[in-house]
């Protein structure tokens, strides 16, 4: 398999896709969907937290992004939280209730196999021996294909953590990843989960892998794709940091932001760019709760707040502005 190395995660995103796009090694349709296709792929991230995908033409929403990934922390499977933020994954639904392959939250937190807390498992495991290669986070069921016309099988396969020179290194498997949206959303969540992990056992952030069985794009999204590697600068041209998550054990704020995000998720609360510094969470977090007070003023078409715009990271700003223009775009004459 070949592993290129980049130091963020938009520049292995549009290499991958670039690669995909116009050199695919088969041309395929399972489950009747046409794509291109690589297979045994992977790239290494230098640099894990700088996880966002800022090409204008991809349009990425990391309001999801982070839902996503906080609702994996969450340990849910319930499909009104996820699909407030993505409508479309209500497909994956067989109840119209849950998920089952898509939310990785109850594999990591109460895996079927006896309900097993394997992000515990790993701390516990990494803390009796640094050196081990046992902090595994499976996430595939080997009961998912016996289910008759499953719509939702697990595409990650496993989460791997190793302390390597001192810094908590991440590698994400997959049987299969979409390169264009999917990817987005994996990548993220995954490289989340080792920044969290890392700042809980008091490490530094070491190197992230991402290996895929066939990685693809749909034709469906080809047109799109292609407009985005056509806007893309070889370079990526200059961008804006992803901000650092605090040191230390972060369950707590994460258990306040999911409080937040239910009432904003639920519109049972607002929150002013006073009430949002008022909030006892170090600035992180709150950036996280306000931009989910963001997307509640686009759901529920308030007036943008620019108060709370602007207190925001660039990073953050420019996602909202480039996902809502209407909403977070420049205002006229600005
Ligand atoms: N986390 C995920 C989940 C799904 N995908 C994409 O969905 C496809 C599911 O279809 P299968 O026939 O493979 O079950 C999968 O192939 C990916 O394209 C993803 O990328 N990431």
């Amino acid at each position: 398999m070949e592993t290129h190395t980049f130091g963020t995660f938009q520049d292995a995103y549009l290499s991958q896709l670039r690669d995909i796009y116009h050199s695919p090694e088969f041309r395929n349709a399972p489950r009747g969907q046409a794509s291109r296709e690589r297979i045994g792929a992977g790239f290494r991230l230098l640099d894990p937290v700088q996880r966002h995908i800022s090409v204008p033409a991809r349009r990425a929403n990391v309001v999801f992004n982070f839902a996503e990934a906080l609702w994996y922390l969450s340990g849910s499977d319930r499909l009104d939280f996820i699909q407030y933020y993505a409508p479309g994954i209500a497909a994956y639904s067989a109840d119209g209730r849950t998920l089952r392959g898509t939310a990785y939250g109850p594999r990591i937190f109460r895996h079927p196999a006896g309900g097993v807390n394997q992000w515990e498992n790993v701390v516990k495991t990494l803390t009796d021996d640094p050196d081990s290669k046992r902090a595994v986070i499976q996430i595939f069921d080997p009961r998912e294909l016996a289910v008759a016309d499953n719509i939702d099988v697990a595409c990650t396969l496993a989460l791997q953590f190793l302390i390597r020179d001192g810094l908590l290194c991440g590698i994400g498997y997959m049987r299969a990843n979409d390169a264009f949206r999917g990817a987005v959303s994996d990548v993220f969540s995954f490289t989340f989960l080792q920044e969290f992990t890392a700042r809980y056992l008091g490490l530094g952030i070491g190197t992230y892998h991402h290996v895929v069985g066939s990685v693809h794009i749909y034709d469906s999204d080809a047109r799109w794709a292609e407009r985005v590697l056509d806007a893309a600068t070889p370079d990526g041209g200059p961008r804006p940091g992803f901000p650092a998550m605090p040191d230390g054990d972060n369950w707590p704020h994460v258990r306040r932001v999911l409080e937040w995000e239910e009432r904003l998720r639920t519109n049972a609360a607002r929150l002013s760019a006073d009430a949002l510094d008022a909030l006892d969470l170090p600035a992180y977090w709150k950036h996280v709760v306000a931009l989910f007070e963001a997307h509640r003023q686009v759901r529920h078409e308030d007036t943008p707040d620019r108060a709370l715009l602007a207190a925001l990271p660039e990073v953050y700003r420019q996602s909202l502005a480039v996902k809502w223009p209407g909403h977070f775009g420049s205002p006229a004459g600005s």
